[in-house]
């Protein structure tokens, strides 16, 4: 079993919102990693980082990316920062791969460096840029193709991504 599509970019990029219109659109289910570390975890991501810090939230992801993979029939979401792994990375290859690519401004408006994202609660804007440059070649990397999100609507980038994939 293998998911129809996992779909991987930076915080904003619509991973979760763009991945549940395809999922319905397709019919399947929608998974996120994400979702799946605060069930096993038994907190929200906020609080994980927190209390045990990131290490250990990038060790239970690399656990909720192999499990998703593994058991996922429908549309995967993986948190922004899956790719960093090498294992990640490496476990991804065979599978169809989108990658949600957005730039700076939209991923500012979009994701309104609020409350709610660990890795930006300091310097929330000069760190997201350097979280995108740093893992815009990861992206790419392990992508089967790239779909541009800024100044686009939901519905209609996943009615674009239903059309890419290889069924
Ligand atoms: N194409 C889009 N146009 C406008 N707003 C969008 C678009 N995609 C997502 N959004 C909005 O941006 C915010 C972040 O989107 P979402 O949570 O789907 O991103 P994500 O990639 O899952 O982020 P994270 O890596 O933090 O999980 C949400 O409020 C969502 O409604
Ligand atoms: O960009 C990141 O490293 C993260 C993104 C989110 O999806 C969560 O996985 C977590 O907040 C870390
Ligand atoms: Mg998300």
């Amino acid at each position: 079993m293998a998911p129809v599509c996992v779909l991987v970019g930076a915080p904003g990029s619509g991973k979760t919102t763009v991945g549940q219109a395809l999922a319905e659109l397709l019919g399947v289910d929608f998974r996120d990693t994400d979702t799946d570390i605060e069930t096993m975890a038994g907190k929200p991501i906020p609080e994980i980082f927190v209390d045990e810090g990131e290490a250990h939230f990038r060790t239970l992801e690399r656990a909720a990316v192999a499990a998703a993979l593994a058991s996922c029939a429908g549309v995967l979401a993986l948190g922004g920062g899956a790719v960093l792994a090498e294992e990640n990375r490496a476990a991804l290859i065979g599978h169809q791969v989108v990658h949600l690519s957005v730039e700076l401004p939209d991923a500012v408006k979009r994701i309104g460096l609020g409350a709610g994202r660990p890795l930006l609660a300091l310097n929330p804007r000069a760190t997201l840029k350097h979280l995108m440059e740093q893992r815009r070649p990861l992206y790419a990397e392990v992508a089967t193709a790239t779909v541009v999100t800024d100044g686009r609507d939901p519905a209609d980038l996943a009615a674009e991504i239903a059309t890419l994939l290889k069924r």
